[in-house]
């Protein structure tokens, strides 16, 4: 390949700058060319709505796509839990690195714990997701919480805290990480308490399909078991026929004995936000190698939630 510069399209807050830039870095070494970030405004970044009123699916991506089929940059860098689940034609995942930390965490106020909270302490958060299971949890373990939807950037969520107006907030820990500022985390949810986004914690780096050597280039950061564990996660996500915003969570992840990876575990939960119905199991199968055992492995789990009524919890949010 030649040594000209790759454009890598990206969106402008500071999550993404710096993920694309740890993206970049990665890339320059494995293709031996320099990188340039070109910034892209997404709807997303400039609408003030709720998320979870716009529809949440491709609101951060779209502008990204476009500029990826009109060759006006060579690849983008998503947060896979942002990627609508279907893949359109033209452009292809052509590397989905090692995952970050999955988990949802906590910045609250005075180095509070989740289950330290006092009673009719307020948790902002503008998922449905992260609502649906802290409500659930606080029911299920005599704890008096109110969840506050909010949206914004990092600063601004950390900000109702540090300024009063919030006793907590949820954050993904991996976003967290990536600029920097994973000590200001105050507890990590066990994934038991509350699973995370499909796909939350792992990153996409999507180009246009037929550029062959360049998929080839950016595959050498492709991770393998991430990619089989979101996929299976972004399958469930599918198959329910729900989006970003939707109160779904899954996480793959792998069982070992000792040092052997056994299988490939798939959980996951729907729920209204109150909390007050969930339908979350589980599934277990070999470790999939390839890309239909992955997907096959969430839609088994997915047939079996719509089985025992996930499809009417999911119902009651704007979908
Ligand atoms: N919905 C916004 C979003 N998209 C990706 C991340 C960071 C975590 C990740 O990359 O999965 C976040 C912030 C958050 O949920 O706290």
């Amino acid at each position: 390949m030649s040594s000209k510069a790759l454009r890598l399209g990206t969106r402008r807050s500071k999550l993404a700058l710096a993920q694309s830039g740890q993206v970049a870095d990665a890339v320059s070494q494995v293709t031996g060319r320099p990188v340039e970030l070109v910034e892209i405004t997404t709807y997303g970044d400039v609408s003030r709505e709720q998320l979870a009123q716009i529809g949440g699916t491709g609101v951060f991506v779209t502008a990204l796509r476009e500029a990826l089929l009109k060759g006006e940059v060579d690849f983008a860098v998503h947060s896979l839990k942002d990627l609508p689940t279907g893949q359109p034609d033209q452009l292809a995942l052509a590397a989905i690195p090692l995952r970050e930390d999955p988990r949802d965490v906590i910045v609250a106020r005075d180095a509070l714990k989740f289950t330290d909270l006092p009673r009719g302490a307020r948790i902002g958060t503008g998922s449905p997701r992260r609502m649906a299971q802290l409500n659930a949890y606080a029911r299920s373990h005599g704890l008096d919480i109110e969840t506050v939807p909010i949206r914004g950037n990092v600063d601004t969520r950390i900000g109702f805290v540090r300024d009063g107006e919030l006793d907590a907030v949820v954050l993904a820990a991996a976003g967290l990480n990536r600029i920097g500022r994973g000590d200001e985390v105050t507890d990590f949810l066990s994934v038991d308490t509350v699973l995370p986004a499909p796909g939350q914690g792992a990153l996409a780096i999507e180009c246009a399909a037929d550029k062959a050597d360049l998929i080839a280039a950016l595959g050498e950061l492709d991770d393998p078991l991430t990619r089989a564990a979101v996929t299976a996660e972004r399958s469930l996500l599918a198959a329910l026929e729900a989006g970003c915003s939707a109160p779904v969570g899954a996480l793959a992840d792998l069982l070992a004995d000792g040092q052997i990876v056994k299988e490939m575990r798939l959980r996951g939960v729907v729920g209204t936000t109150d909390g007050s119905r969930m339908v979350q199991l589980s599934t277990t199968g070999p470790v999939p190698e390839t890309y239909d055992q992955a997907m096959t492995l969430g839609r088994e789990l997915a047939a079996e939630m719509l089985a025992q009524g996930a499809a009417g919890l999911m119902g009651e949010q704007a979908q």
